[in-house]
């Protein structure tokens, strides 16, 4: 008789996923390559940025004291004693009614505590010296970037686990941080299962196609964080089948295989599981597609069994594994980002299951708006192509119509949450 399995809800099935979840090491890179990489410990602000007063104007450092009483009718008059530019610091300190020419990014001579700017300056010369006049006064403080203003010495800038973005590199930059500790990545083993596949490169035959899933998992693994090692395909033969995958455990911290994992006759995972004496954390998710997702451990090392259909096999991914290759990478918050948008389409069909439909999500009039990228069905690729979103339509009694407000899982962001 056939297995009759018992669907458990996605977010308990996540939670018994993420029991196993474990950090992965630390390691040090050259801050050129370590851009799209994890940071294994937190940015801090080793110093004050900037790490002195300085001029953000091309202009003349001034006491402020100084132009109290100038306005239209009364100029006040500056001698300009020096001139500076970005790097170099001025030899003397200001005195009354002295200016020192100062380029934006210099920093401020002792005693100026303003900055006045080149066009707001009348230039002349008086008894062959450079004078100054102004026709309004400034207050201290006026046109200075201060000293810790952009980052005060000791503040935590960066969380620990962050992806290393353009940004991330700046700050990384400004406070010399040649070498970055960056999360080591996890090794993810693929195996593709199925005899009906063929390699990329092969022409179709009659009952065949070309393996789709075995790529798409390397290239989510690539998109989160880790360092996919395709193992290839095995065709529908338990020993082949139990033996690659008992091998591949030991080379790997997570392996991955697609296909398999159902009812049918030569649906080899669960009896591979048992053989193997794995724990299966559970067997059938209420949720479409990707019901079939099953997950087992053995000594603490995570099987992902997803399913053979490509689109269940992609949320399978994006729902399990994701959030453990974020984890190694030292994420606290390693689910993806959920934002609620308006729906564009009707589902009138009530579905007892939790859907993860494939979306593209878009802005319209400041508002998030999205709409399915295709056929919605677990055995499609097409509808991945276009897919930038998994809008979540809990399961129920009813069906979803157009203009319901619905949640939606971002497939390409940068920040984890919860
Ligand atoms: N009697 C039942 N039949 C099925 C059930 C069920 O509960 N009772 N569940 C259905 C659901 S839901 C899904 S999802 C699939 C899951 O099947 P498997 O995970 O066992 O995967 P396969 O049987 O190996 O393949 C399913 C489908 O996907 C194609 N496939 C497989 N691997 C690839 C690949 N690497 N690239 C592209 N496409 C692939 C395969 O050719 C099949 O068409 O089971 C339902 N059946
Ligand atoms: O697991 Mo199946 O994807 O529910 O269609
Ligand atoms: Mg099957």
């Amino acid at each position: 008789m056939v297995e009759r399995r018992k669907p458990i809800p996605v977010e308990e099935a996540i939670e018994r996923v993420m029991k196993f979840a474990k950090k992965g090491e630390v390691e040090k890179m050259p801050l050129a390559k370590a851009y799209g990489r994890h940071l294994g410990e937190a940015v801090l602000a080793t110093h004050d940025v900037p790490p002195f007063n300085k001029s953000p104007y091309d202009g003349f450092a001034i006491r402020a004291q100084d132009s109290r009483e100038a306005n239209l009718q009364n100029p006040v008059e500056f001698h300009v004693v020096e001139e500076i530019g970005a790097g170099t610091v001025a030899k003397r300190d200001l005195g009354p009614f002295e200016a020192i020419r100062i380029m934006t990014g210099a920093q401020m001579p002792v005693g100026g505590d303003a900055v006045v700017m080149l066009e707001l300056t009348k230039e002349f010369e008086k008894n062959g010296e450079k004078y100054i006049s102004i026709k309004r006064s400034f207050q201290e403080g006026d046109n200075i970037s201060f000293q810790g203003e952009d980052a005060a010495k000791g503040t935590t800038l960066v969380e620990k686990g962050t992806k290393i973005t353009p940004g991330v590199t700046a700050l990384l930059a400004t406070f010399g941080y040649a070498e970055v500790a960056v999360a080591k990545k996890p090794n993810v083993g693929v195996y593709s299962t199925g005899t009906e596949l063929l390699d990329v490169s092969q022409k179709l035959e009659p009952g065949k196609i070309r393996n789709s899933n075995g790529p798409m998992i390397c290239a989510q693994i690539e998109r989160s964080g880790g360092v996919p090692l395709y193992f290839g395909s095995l065709v529908d033969d338990f020993d082949q089948c139990y033996q690659a995958v008992k091998e591949a455990l030991e080379k790997v911290d997570v392996l991955i295989t697609t296909g398999g994992v159902s009812v049918g006759d030569y649906d080899y995972l669960p009896a591979i599981y048992e053989k193997l004496g794995a724990e299966v954390l559970f067997n059938k998710v209420a949720m479409r597609p990707g019901s079939v997702t099953t997950v087992a451990q053995l000594d603490g090392k995570l099987l992902f069994g997803l399913s053979g259909n490509p689109s269940a096999c992609y949320v399978g991914f994006e729902l399990f594994v994701h959030p453990i290759l974020k984890t190694f990478l030292g994420s606290e918050k390693p689910h993806k980002e959920i934002v609620h948008a308006t729906l564009m389409a009707d589902f009138p069909k009530p579905n007892p299951f939790t859907r993860f439909v494939r979306t593209r999500i878009t802005q319209k009039e400041g508002r998030f708006v999205v709409e399915p990228s295709g056929l919605d069905k677990s055995n499609v690729v097409s509808s991945l192509a276009f897919a930038n979103g998994l809008m979540k339509l809990p399961g129920g009694t009813r069906g979803f119509a157009s203009g319901d407000q619905v949640d939606v899982i971002l497939l390409e962001d940068y920040h984890g949450v919860y």
